[in-house]
């Protein structure tokens, strides 16, 4: 874990920049089913801040702390051996196949994990999305991630064989706009039930549900849209889980936050589950 203290001048540095507003943050967890080390109590930021009062240079600092920390953790997980990672792919795998939250979700969007990101694997997790019911054909839907353009525009299709994806300019793996019929891929936007589960990538987490991603804006742009498209249909809103290697998982406070970050609901990592929101409580 990367820590506030003597483990790093940067993160150090971080803590007396100005300070982030508002914060995305669940307020407190009632129960875990993980015991991590004790970490440092955060410091507190202003509750009902908008981004709208937040100044340029605010925001401009938010943006160079984010910067600086993904530096840090991609450092920390290149420095992460082959067996180390696949040993933690497996366990993360695992626990999340074998939740009855996972079992139990009909309508999944999960990433493709990109190995030379140093993301965590999602492959077995994939495939049993995507393994036929012997009587029903899939007994789960899966969207995943498409990038349209730079101006934060990803959309979630629809797949139903590895075989759907191609690799896009950043070298990741993605479903072209057509099916093999030349049919429009279903849009998870315009899908007719609900997702139920949501499983993210990011660089860095903390247990109060902060999520630092690459810096594209992709994913809280998506996840915004989603929820105003479940609020507006009166769906319950898709859980929303991010993987983890330990070391991708920060003291509390460090991660900083605006306005548009949306939090997570529970983080899995080798050592577990962390449930965080009150939706995670009631369902893990
Ligand atoms: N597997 C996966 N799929 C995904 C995402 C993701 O994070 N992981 N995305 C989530 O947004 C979107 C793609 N966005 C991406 C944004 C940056 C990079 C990337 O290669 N970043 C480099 C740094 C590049 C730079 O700083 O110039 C890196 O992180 O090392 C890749 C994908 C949609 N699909
Ligand atoms: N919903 C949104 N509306 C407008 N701008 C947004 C939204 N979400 C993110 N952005 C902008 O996108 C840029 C990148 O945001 P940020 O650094 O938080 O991305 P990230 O969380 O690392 O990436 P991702 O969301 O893809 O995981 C920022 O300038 C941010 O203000």
């Amino acid at each position: 874990m990367i820590k506030n203290g003597a483990t790093s001048l940067m993160v150090r540095l971080l803590l007396h920049l100005p300070r982030p507003a508002p914060s995305p943050t669940y307020r407190r967890r009632h129960r875990h089913l993980l015991t991590l080390p004790q970490l440092r109590a955060s410091p507190s930021v202003p509750a009902a801040a908008s981004s709208a009062a937040m100044s340029t240079a605010a925001a401009q600092a938010v943006a160079d702390q984010k910067r600086a920390l993904r530096s840090e953790v991609r450092r920390a997980l290149r420095a992460l051996s082959p067996e180390q990672r696949a040993s933690e792919d497996q366990a993360i795998q695992n626990t999340i196949l074998n939740s009855t939250w996972f079992k139990e979700s009909k309508q999944i969007c999960a990433y493709i994990s990109c190995a030379q990101l140093r993301e965590v694997d999602t492959s077995k997790i994939l495939a049993e999305v995507l393994s036929p019911n012997s009587e029903h054909g899939h007994a789960k839907d899966l969207y995943v991630p498409r990038v349209e353009d730079k101006n934060r525009n990803m959309r979630m299709l629809k797949i139903t064989s590895m075989d759907d994806l191609v690799k896009n300019s950043m070298n990741i793996l993605e479903p072209s706009s057509l099916d093999g019929s030349g049919n429009a891929r279903e849009e998870v936007l315009s899908a007719s039930s609900p997702v139920d589960l949501l499983l993210l990538p990011g660089q860095a987490f903390d247990r109060t549900g902060r999520r630092l991603g690459r810096g594209g804006g992709y994913y809280d742009t998506f996840l915004m849209r989603y929820q105003e498209l479940a609020k507006e249909k009166g769906w319950d809103q898709p859980l929303l889980v991010a993987l983890s290697y330990s070391v991708q998982i920060l003291e509390e406070g460090i991660i900083p936050v605006n306005s548009t970050d949306v939090p997570i609901d529970a983080l899995v990592s080798s050592s577990g589950i962390i449930p965080i929101s009150p939706a995670a409580l009631a369902r893990i």
